[in-house]
């Protein structure tokens, strides 16, 4: 395919879907069978009513304990691949790197995508253009929403999404310091000025953050340590062609491994729900035990009934629960109460599960606001971590904090919905808000 071709191509997808066009999985996959993936498991991939693209088998069955797919190392990107790359090494001059200010793995590899990408675009010589070309072009999480859709969003999803930006930002200003001034061998632009713009960036940035897998870097055969003094943290991520087509399921275990002898990353499926996967039926793999929050803030879904959901208050939640209901608006409360509970992290982990009930800190904080009337520290202290059955007294303000947060929640479904269209991340927190509503509905019928 020629580059006007491809840009075309890629113009289209952009418009009209995130999914790639098929044949780029051919050719991806012609290019990982050259670097000695044999596809054992005769996996392919499908578009999914529920998921969108994942992967099956059109020939083998699936139970626990079987192999889902044996990755040469070769295959993935990872530190051995950015160390092995002159080019992109040359872009990093050593002498510039600051203890003070370093960037995490992720940040690097999201650099990286850019620099293939700018490769395959100028010169049509990327040897990941196979991979570039399966990637989606856009991505759903809250990051993406319009700015008339994050103003009807709440508070918690808000907050994750703005320390992202901040993160992303910071990131791209000290890659743009150390790289930006540098000019394209190909095509003589600067590169941050020019090639890496800070919106491609947020896109390779989410590409990483949506499609990496943990490896134990350690495992790696790599020899050269370029990039040590610019890392902060560990290099444990890779980018994982076309393994990276696994959606994620909350009734199934699977296993990671890389092994430093073969050089082969192992996924396995350790435990399912169903106890055969027929040919053609999607295979899932676990991202890890997840609440639904987590999803859609760092991969842009959720999951309807999900296993591992749980649904988090803050201690803002509870003073505005104050401000809001009449009857405990009346009430006094001393501010001494709150300093304890803040000095104390009492606010972390305030949650309700559905079969869980309402957690510790929670029960504690209700407690110690709305059920008695000591604010002197040690009195604080004995009571916050005495006898637990004194603060089974909570369930009116756990009710009507329950409301609170649906009314408030409810809100934001129907100012979303009031607005005249929403981008695919807005269409994705909607479904978001209304699968908490049912949550916390749920939560209330089963133990009130
Ligand atoms: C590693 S990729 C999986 C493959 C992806 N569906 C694709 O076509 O490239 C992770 C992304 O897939 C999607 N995804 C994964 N599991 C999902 C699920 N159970 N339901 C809906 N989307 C899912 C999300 O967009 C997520 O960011």
């Amino acid at each position: 395919m020629g580059r006007t071709q491809r840009q075309r191509q890629r113009r289209n997808s952009q418009t009209t879907t995130t999914t790639p066009p098929d044949n780029a999985l051919h050719v991806l996959y012609g290019q990982l069978h050259a670097l000695g993936w044999r596809n054992e498991t005769r996996l392919s991939a499908l578009n999914f009513a529920q998921t969108g693209r994942g992967l099956c088998s059109k020939s083998k069955s699936f139970q626990a304990g079987d192999e889902l797919i044996r990755l040469p190392a070769s295959c993935l990107i990872s530190i051995a691949t950015l160390e092995a790359d002159e080019g992109f090494k040359q872009l990093f001059n050593r002498d510039l790197f600051d203890k003070d200010a370093r960037i995490s793995f992720q940040a690097l590899v999201a650099c990286y995508l850019l620099y293939q990408g700018h490769l395959y675009e100028s010169t049509n010589d990327s040897p990941w253009s196979a991979y570039l070309d399966t990637l989606p072009s856009s991505y759903t999480t809250p990051y993406f929403c319009a700015i008339n859709e994050l103003q009807c969003l709440p508070e918690a999803l808000l907050e994750r999404t703005v320390a992202q930006n901040r993160q992303i930002r910071e990131y791209y200003q000290l890659l743009k310091a150390l790289v930006g001034e540098q000019h394209c061998k190909c095509c003589g632009q600067r590169y941050c000025e020019d090639i890496w713009t800070l919106a491609a960036y947020k896109r390779a940035y989410f590409t990483v953050n949506t499609r990496s897998v943990y490896i134990d870097a350690r495992q790696l055969k790599q020899t050269k340590s370029h990039f040590q003094l610019l890392i902060n943290g560990s290099s444990n991520l890779a980018l994982a062609p076309f393994l990276d087509l696994f959606n994620h399921s909350d009734s199934v275990q699977t296993t990671a491994v890389l092994y430093s002898k073969s050089q082969e990353y192992v996924l396995t499926l350790e435990a399912s729900s169903k106890t055969v996967l027929k040919p053609y039926e999607q295979l899932y793999i676990s991202y890890g035990a997840l609440p639904n929050l987590k999803l859609i803030t760092e991969y842009g879904f959720y999951l309807e009934r999900n296993a591992h959901d749980y649904f988090e208050f803050s201690l803002q939640d509870i003073e505005q629960l104050i401000v809001h209901n009449k009857e405990l608006a009346t009430q006094n409360y001393h501010r001494n109460i709150f300093k304890f509970i803040r000095e104390h992290n009492l606010m972390d982990q305030m949650f309700v599960h559905i079969q869980d009930g309402c957690s510790h800190n929670l029960r504690v904080v209700l407690h110690l606001i709305f059920k008695q009337q000591a604010y002197f520290p040690n009195v604080l202290n004995q009571i916050a971590f005495g006898d637990v059955e004194q603060f089974n007294d909570v369930q009116p303000e756990l009710s009507y904090l329950l409301t609170y947060k649906m009314k408030e929640y409810q809100g934001f479904v129907d100012a979303l919905r009031r607005l005249s269209q929403l981008t695919q991340s807005g269409t994705v927190a909607l479904g978001y808000l209304i699968e908490c509503l049912r949550y916390l509905r749920d939560f209330e019928q089963a133990h009130s």
